[in-house]
């Protein structure tokens, strides 16, 4: 998903995958698929914890956690990004991803490459 202009001009108009924080209650699993639905009007299925990043921004910190998921039908409504693109894993390091999003995308590509 490509991100609205931020005030962070380090996160502005940056790749990033759906999400969002966790509220209060929710596991990280939990917060992902309520944020996607929010986000997307997609619904999802976690498949598994992939990676959890802690990265530092400039302004703040982050601790981030990605899973593998799937849905069975790739429509979606943009409420919150700009665009989006649906890529295969060979395609990800083209992008201009937020900086926190590097090591998951590194990742990523591995393990479709083994
Ligand atoms: N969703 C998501 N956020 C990411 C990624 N990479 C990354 O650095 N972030 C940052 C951007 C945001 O500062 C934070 C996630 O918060 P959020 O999605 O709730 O977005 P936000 O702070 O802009 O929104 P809000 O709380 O004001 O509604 O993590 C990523 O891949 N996905």
């Amino acid at each position: 998903m490509r991100t609205r202009p931020n005030k962070f001009d380090y996160i502005s108009k940056k790749f990033e995958f759906p999400g969002g924080k966790i509220e209060s209650g929710e596991s990280p699993a939990e917060t992902v698929v309520r944020e996607i639905h929010e986000e997307l009007k997609m619904n999802i299925e976690v498949e598994k914890e992939f990676l959890v990043v802690n990265h530092q921004y400039p302004d703040f910190g982050i601790e981030m956690h990605s899973f593998i998921c799937s849905t069975p039908t790739r429509e979606l409504e943009l409420s919150e990004h700009i665009s989006f693109k649906w890529l295969d894993a060979n395609e990800l390091e083209a992008l201009d991803w937020a900086a926190a999003d590097i090591l998951i995308v590194d990742k990523l590509i591995k393990e479709i490459e083994q």
